[in-house]
């Protein structure tokens, strides 16, 4: 079935380009119906630095990805998305692997879950929080748009994605060829629009000026997936999202017509809303004061 180029390239231990051409090659010489799929180009992939410390960590009821870095010469580590249930699991994580947590961070203020931020740091001594100024919810440290943030040797820069709420950003190493995109851009999706700061034309000129003018081979890491996908690319998703390759007014459209659930973990959420009302004895009104609340109350 495969040509011989293709069963060459493939078997040879050859690097993408040849299989690139191999299989050019062998679409070019099948039948229609192989023709007819219009697959990608496979960029050359950047290569992650020996000293650069990588762990993607899942949370089931969320289905969070959380995030721990390192420089492996220095020891110095940041945590990207914990949530609060796991935050003993992700501790005794850098404890065993001699790291030092510097940041404790996130990409926005999430609906979905409860940030582990503020517990971590009491876990482990000496680390901070940190979150977009413009996310409005309390840390230790603000960032913004083009600020560099460094551990060891290693630093990611902060690029603002809003649209999904008003303080998502994206976190860039531009050396590994990483991204980490919180909920602004999902493997081929993207976060929904219909509450807390949603916007869906904001999150569309994010994603496509701020993410898509990434090279293509950089690796994409979202905060939540529900399919069991790990990463993506830039690439992947210019070419294969199928919310954002559309045209504005047709994702506007798309994201005005998603009918998702309100997310489960939000009832859990209400728990420490619960406790909040008490403590500010009955003092909150409305969703978005809610959500804000809330995100006060459990970020540092
Ligand atoms: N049924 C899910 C709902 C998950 C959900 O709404 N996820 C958010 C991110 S967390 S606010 C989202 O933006 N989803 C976009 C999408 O297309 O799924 C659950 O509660 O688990």
């Amino acid at each position: 079935m495969f040509s011989k180029t293709l069963c060459k390239a493939l078997r040879g231990g050859v690097n993408s380009f040849h299989i690139k051409d191999a299989l050019k090659c062998h679409v070019n010489n099948s039948p229609n119906i192989l023709r007819h799929h219009h697959c990608m180009m496979l960029p050359e992939s950047i290569s992650q630095s020996p000293d650069f410390f990588f762990r993607q960590l899942f949370d089931n009821e969320s289905s969070t990805y959380t995030y721990l870095l390192a420089d492996t010469t220095t020891k110095e580590a940041i945590i990207i998305d914990p949530v609060l249930e796991l935050a003993e699991r992700d501790a005794q994580l850098i404890r065993d692997l001699g790291l030092t947590l510097k940041y404790a961070m996130n990409t926005h203020m999430h609906a979905d879950h409860v940030t582990g931020t503020g517990l971590l740091k009491k876990l482990l001594p000496g680390s901070k929080s940190l979150i977009s100024k413009s996310s409005g919810a309390q840390a230790d440290i603000y960032v913004e748009e083009g600020v560099d943030i460094q551990f060891g040797r290693h630093r990611l820069s902060v690029r603002a994605t809003p649209g999904h709420t008003n303080g998502c950003v994206t976190y860039v190493s531009h050396e590994q060829g990483v991204a980490f995109t919180g909920d602004a851009l999902l493997i081929r999706g993207c976060g929904r629009t219909d509450f807390q700061e949603g916007n869906s034309k904001t999150l569309y000129n994010s994603v496509h000026s701020q993410i898509f003018t990434l090279p293509d081979s950089f690796k994409l890491y979202p905060a939540h997936d529900y399919k069991g996908q790990t990463t993506t690319t830039v690439g992947e998703e210019k070419h294969y999202n199928p919310r954002l390759t559309k045209p504005l007014d047709e994702f506007i459209k798309i994201m005005e017509n998603l009918n998702l659930p309100y997310p489960k973990m939000i009832g859990k959420l209400e728990v420490v809303f619960a406790q909040l009302l008490w403590r500010n004895k009955g003092n909150v009104c409305g969703d978005r004061r809610f959500l804000q609340n809330v995100s006060n109350y459990t970020q540092d």
